[in-house]
């Protein structure tokens, strides 16, 4: 049996030094060096953090990846390929601030899921809905749709992480019922519709700090956190990888 998966997506922070003090801090803590514990860290830090976690437990993570598959004229892209040569095993896809600052829709997503499947790595899909998709009762059907670009990577293995997007970088929280009820929708879309197996994981993300993991990682339907503003410092993200140890 497996832990819960934890992955810290750093998002666009981070510098060289600070980031050596951060990774050999977590590298020291046994509930974060080990296997089911990522870091998603910013492709010009990549390499950085691949050779610091060399010999460790705790995978190398992108957040996103080229829709691009094959080498060429595709100026400040990042390829699959790329990733994979350079150790990454997870590739975040389709975060809410990718598909708000750079309007990336179900066609473009497709494509980098298939281009992340092919170069032998395991693609996060990232769904959530907005407080006005949720105050107006589209939950589902926002959640739905966003799921349908898996069709691209049908019966592939491959992790959904559920961020509502009014839960990220807020404090605010949501809900146990509201995470559940959305996580049980997800794994019963997938299993019918997406080839998923019953050990599809779906994360939940959006301001998961140490003092509520534990009920949010003791939730059935939650197969792990994706953590952002927490997984910049050790400590605390220490807390959410220990409370990740429940067996799934
Ligand atoms: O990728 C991480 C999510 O966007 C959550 O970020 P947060 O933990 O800072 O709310």
């Amino acid at each position: 049996m497996d832990s819960k998966l934890v992955i810290g997506n750093w998002k666009m922070n981070g510098r060289t030094a600070a980031n050596q003090a951060l990774v050999a801090g977590m590298l020291a803590d046994a509930d974060i060096n080990r296997a089911g514990v990522g870091i998603a860290a910013p492709d010009i830090y990549l390499s950085q953090l691949a050779t610091m976690l060399q010999g460790s437990q705790i995978a190398v993570a992108a957040q996103d990846a080229s829709r691009f598959a094959a080498d060429g004229a595709f100026t400040g892209e990042t390829s699959a390929a790329m990733l994979a040569d350079i150790g990454c095993r997870y590739v975040l896809v389709g975060h809410s601030e990718r598909r708000q600052y750079f309007a990336e829709d179900n066609a473009a997503l497709s494509a980098k899921l298939q281009a992340v499947v092919a170069a032998g790595m395991v693609p996060v899909l990232c769904v959530g809905e907005t407080l006005a998709q949720r105050e107006a009762g589209q939950v589902e059907a926002v959640i739905g749709q966003q799921l349908e670009a898996l069709a691209a990577i049908n019966g592939q293995h491959y992790v959904v992480a559920y961020e509502p997007v009014w839960a990220i970088g807020t404090g605010k929280v949501a809900t146990i019922e509201q995470i559940d009820e959305v996580h049980k929708q997800i794994r019963a879309v997938v299993l019918q519709c997406y080839g998923a197996s019953d050990s599809i994981r779906v994360l939940y993300g959006g301001s998961v700090k140490a003092d509520n993991a534990d009920a949010i990682l003791s939730l059935a339907s939650v197969g792990g956190a994706l953590v952002g503003g927490a997984s910049l410092e050790v400590n605390g993200f220490g807390k959410i990888c220990q409370a990740a140890k429940k067996l799934i």
